[in-house]
């Protein structure tokens, strides 16, 4: 059984759907990434896995569970690094830590959590006084100090150096292989790429594609870019002829095509039958990147909306 299943979710604010009939479902131990362009829905969508916001339509459901009917129940299996999170100013980084362990029945001792993450030397720090990534780290902390089922962490390396990100990767990547099932909201390609099992792209609010991260860059519409300058003049058509062809371009002498793994064959076939060497040849794979871009529309809604009373059904966190 999936440990979450999004069936049809709808979120409206106002008249604007912001979520509009997303499914997906989430199976047990996996990393599952939710990826899109700023304003897509993402953060609605977890928030209504979390039973931080209730669904206009659709179903959500948590080990079985309903985030808003049985947020009791579902606040024990489940541990939450929100977007945009405070504590108070004046709490240290222990207090912070033992407070939320009190509020679980198992929690998981914080201390070796605390120290994967850096924060041993901070334990006695105020709130206000940490820097970003370190306040970052903490939230982190705090999510998996319930010794939680499953975790949901919405951008949770923004703001953190390179190598806090790599070793938070690596500490994700431990939890995982702990058993923990990670839904992951991510603007990074690399993180999504690294770290997902399978990720559900969203773009205004709705799933355009769901799938690993090699069945993403599978489906870029050219996955391989070649240039070459030919020793001897080549046609353009012979070039557009080859299978899976996406485009070909000619920039100052060089040419440049692209298209799928078996595009890149036919051509090596043909400029040796040809004889003609392909000078200074260089071939780039598609990257997530490439994806992303295919699978959103160019210009995300990035819009900025006056909150309306829907807020109120955000609770406290
Ligand atoms: N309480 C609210 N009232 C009105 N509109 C809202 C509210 N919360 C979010 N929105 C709008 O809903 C849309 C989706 O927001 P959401 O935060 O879910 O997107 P996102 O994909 O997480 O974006 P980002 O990557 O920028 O965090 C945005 O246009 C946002 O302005």
């Amino acid at each position: 059984m999936p440990v979450i299943e999004v069936n049809g979710l709808t979120k409206t604010y106002g008249d604007r759907t912001v979520v509009d009939g997303v499914s997906f479902s989430v199976e047990e131990g996996e990393i599952f990434g939710i990826l899109g362009p700023n304003g897509a829905g993402k953060t609605t969508t977890v928030e209504c896995v979390e039973g931080l916001r209730t669904p206009d339509a659709g179903t959500v459901r948590v080990a079985g569970l309903d985030p808003v009917a049985d947020h009791g129940r579902v606040t024990l299996l489940l541990g939450a690094q929100l977007q945009e999170s405070e504590l108070q100013a004046k709490i240290t980084v222990r207090e912070a830590l033992e407070l939320y362990s009190a509020f679980h029945p198992r929690p998981a001792d914080w201390r070796p959590l605390a120290e994967r993450l850096g924060l041993t030397e901070r334990l006695g720090t105020r709130f206000a006084k940490l820097s970003g990534g370190q306040k970052q780290r903490l939230f982190i902390a705090l999510a998996l100090v319930g010794d939680p089922r499953v975790v949901v962490l919405d951008e949770l390396t923004t703001g953190l150096d390179p190598r806090a990100r790599r070793d938070t990767w690596q500490l994700i990547e431990d939890v995982r292989d702990s058993g923990v099932t990670v839904l992951l909201v991510t603007h990074f390609m690399e993180e999504a790429q690294r770290l997902c099992d399978r990720i559900a792209v969203v773009d205004r609010g709705r799933v355009t594609a769901l799938d690993t991260p090699a069945g993403l860059i599978g489906r870029a519409a050219a996955s391989t870019a070649v240039s070459f300058t030919p020793s001897r003049p080549l046609d353009d058509g012979e070039l557009a002829a080859l299978p899976g062809v996406g485009s070909v371009a000619r920039k100052g002498g060089r040419v440049q095509l692209t298209g799928t793994d078996e595009t890149v064959d036919e051509l090596l076939s043909l400029l040796a039958r040809r004889r003609v060497v392909a000078g200074g040849l260089r071939v780039v794979d598609a990257t997530l990147d490439d994806a992303f871009l295919d699978l959103t529309a160019p210009t995300a809604d990035t819009t900025d909306t006056t909150d309306t009373a829907d807020t109120a059904d955000r609770k406290e966190a």
